[in-house]
């Protein structure tokens, strides 16, 4: 069985070790995997890479479309497994485009992982609106969930599932990270937090941004309001450490 990763170059799999650059486990070294595929087409992505292949023309800033062919690899799972543990970290981040799309052969993956390495630590970068299947839902210790708002550009009735943002906000391994461009997008961020009863705990605010100056302009605002709402605000570390750059 395969199972389809983001390529960081040609022929080579979006996998590396990094400091998790966003939300509550921020600066702690990690594994990452980056699987190809959405189901959402946010107007900045920053991994258009992932979903955005020629033909496909849904409004994106850059317009850029990429060959599936250079950007898309799929591999044998026993391949993956065996490529991620030949790191050591004790964490591993799932992340993409949409990898809940995948829960099957993620599923897999997961299971092999962690029963190679006993107490690892696995958590998944999720746009929410997919619901994880029975065989992975016991796999994953943290959902870093990011729901899109209106400034995505995605029609709310793809973005946002009342039933997925319901059992979100009930699940204490779920933690919301809302990508924020304006001031306006948090009265969005309020009225969700409203009408699904999320904790103040569980949400994050992050600015968009793939540079250090957009990310430090946007947090001068966008610390104010989380203060005044009693959210956590999380930067973006690896843009600042690293820049906009695939594999880091
Ligand atoms: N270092 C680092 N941390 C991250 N946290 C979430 C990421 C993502 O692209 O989902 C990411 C990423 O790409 N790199
Ligand atoms: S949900 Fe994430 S990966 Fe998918 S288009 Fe939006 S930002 Fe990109
Ligand atoms: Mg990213």
């Amino acid at each position: 069985m395969t199972i389809a990763l983001a390529t960081t170059t040609p022929g080579e799999p979006e996998i590396f070790a990094s400091l998790q650059g966003e939300g509550p486990s921020a600066g702690r070294p990690s594994l990452f995997i980056r699987l190809s595929r959405c189901n959402l087409a946010c107007q900045w992505c920053d991994t258009a890479y992932t979903w955005r292949f020629t033909g496909d023309n849904r409004p994106h800033r850059d317009g850029q479309a990429f060959e599936r062919g250079t950007n898309q690899l799929i591999l044998p799972e026993d391949e993956v497994v065996a490529r991620l543990l030949a790191f050591p970290q004790d964490r591993v981040v799932v992340t993409g485009g949409e990898p809940l799309l995948q829960a099957a052969a993620l599923a897999r993956v997961l299971a092999a992982l962690k029963a190679a390495r006993p107490g690892l630590h696995v958590e998944i970068e999720t746009n929410g609106t997919v619901a994880p299947s029975l065989a992975i839902d016991p796999l994953i210790d943290q959902f870093n969930v990011s729901p899109k708002l209106a400034h995505s550009g995605n029609p709310a009735e793809l973005a946002l599932i009342p039933e997925r943002l319901t059992a979100w906000a009930a699940d204490p391994r779920a933690f919301f990270k809302f990508v924020v461009a304006s001031p306006a997008d948090c009265d969005e961020v309020a009225a969700l937090q409203a009408c699904y009863g999320i904790p103040g705990e569980r949400l994050f605010v992050m600015p968009e941004g793939t540079d250090s100056e957009t990310l430090r302009s946007r947090e001068k605002w966008l610390s104010a309001l989380a203060l005044e709402n009693g959210w956590r605000m999380t930067d973006r570390l690896h843009i600042h450490l690293y820049g906009d750059t695939r594999g880091t």
